[in-house]
Parts: C-alpha cells; sequence; structure tokens
C-alpha cells in the first residue's frame, strides 16, 4: 500500500518519517521568480532524452556537467548560464553544501504526457536538489523488500524545492508520473566523495 505524504510548508518531521534524507519546502520561488525562470527555460535548446527503458517525451539539457548514458562519464557542459548562478546559493543554503558543491544542473521540461521513469540518479553525483515550476506533479519513490515494495510519495508544487540525500538518494528508486500541464524542473547535482576521489576535480571541469 502506497502511502501519500501531505507536506505543508517546511515539514521536514513528516518528511524525514516518511522517508529518511527528503526535504521538502513550498514557496521556495516566489510567482514573479517563478514567471521569469519559465521564460528563461523556454529560450533553451533542450533535446528529446533517449535511453532505453526511460520514458522518451522529457527534454533536457545540463549545465556545468554532464552525464553521458551511452559512454556512461560525467563529461564537460555549457557554463551555467546567470539565471542558474544566480539561484545556487539559495538552493545550497537549503541545502547546507557550499555552492561551489553543486557542479552539475539539468533541466527537465515535462509537457502533458511526459514523465520520468523509476531510477537512481548515477552514483557520480552526490546531493540532488530540484525545484519544480509551472504544475504540481507527484514524486514517487519505492525500495524493494523480500516480500515486494516499500512505496511513498509527494506532491511536489509549483515553485517548491526538495533535497534528495541519504537514504532517499542512495537506496530508493524515483519517479514522477506523467501529468497533464507543462512542467519544468532544475535539479542541482553534487559530486559523490567516491567520484571525487578518484578523479582529480582538474579532469572534470
Ligand atoms: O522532475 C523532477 O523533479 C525529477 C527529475 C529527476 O529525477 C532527474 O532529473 O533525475
Ligand atoms: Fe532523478
Amino acid at each position: 500500500m502506497e502511502k501519500q505524504v501531505a507536506l505543508f510548508g517546511e515539514t521536514e518531521p513528516t518528511a524525514n518519517e516518511a522517508l529518511s534524507g527528503f526535504r521538502y519546502r513550498k514557496e521556495f520561488l516566489s510567482f514573479k521568480e517563478e514567471r521569469d525562470l519559465a521564460i528563461e527555460l523556454s529560450a533553451l535548446d533542450l533535446r528529446p532524452f533517449e535511453f532505453q527503458g526511460h520514458l522518451g517525451n522529457r527534454r533536457v539539457t545540463s549545465f556545468g556537467l554532464k552525464y553521458d548514458f551511452g559512454r556512461r562519464t560525467v563529461d564537460p557542459a555549457p557554463a551555467f548560464p546567470r539565471f542558474i548562478q544566480e539561484l545556487v546559493p539559495r538552493v545550497a543554503a537549503f541545502a547546507n553544501v557550499a555552492s561551489e558543491q553543486f557542479q552539475q544542473v539539468g533541466v527537465n521540461e515535462y509537457r502533458p504526457g511526459a514523465g520520468i521513469g523509476w531510477h537512481k540518479d548515477k552514483p557520480e553525483f552526490g546531493i540532488i536538489a530540484g525545484i519544480s515550476l509551472l504544475s504540481p506533479a507527484t514524486m514517487r519513490f519505492r525500495r524493494s523488500t523480500k516480500g515486494g515494495w516499500d512505496r511513498v510519495s509527494f506532491d511536489l508544487e509549483p515553485r517548491s524545492i526538495y533535497i534528495l540525500s541519504g537514504e532517499a538518494r542512495l537506496l530508493w528508486e524515483h519517479s514522477v508520473p506523467a501529468q497533464e500541464s507543462l512542467r519544468y524542473s532544475i535539479t542541482f547535482r553534487t559530486l559523490s566523495e567516491r567520484f571525487l576521489a578518484k578523479t582529480p576535480r582538474a579532469n572534470v571541469i
């Protein structure tokens, strides 16, 4: 049976109880910020995400670094545009990391009918912070158990932010089912300790 968790404002105790390492705050962006960002995002050169096993109708782009799913490598990507740079300190404060630690940013555009299938983000990346714009969505989590799956889901409101760290990041898979109207997410990623240890910084950037 799936647990549906309603989140109001900064409800970390509730969130942590349901899923350790998941944090959420609504109204992280103002309406004006959301509108201005949506204009910036609509002007980006987004490409269809194509990879076996994933829903294909989401469009994406990356900044700072990008993960090449074919070669399984982390490669350089265009620098953060100004509107992303301006968000980083605020996102970093909410995530309790230094701004410089966010080295990768991904933009997802979900037109009506687009979603993202079950996955864990690549182990090269560490903490993930996600901002939602324009339309509500549900973020679903599952973890296999002896008898089947543990499941939990959270409503993501437009202008909200979530953090995936710890168990939510490492042990649970997540997905976002298709919704009926346009939604964007901007995801910010640090690099994992493991990846940093084996990759001198100079080679990454
Ligand atoms: O749209 C979202 O908030 C989820 C995105 C996601 O899971 C990803 O980009 O890895
Ligand atoms: Fe993800």
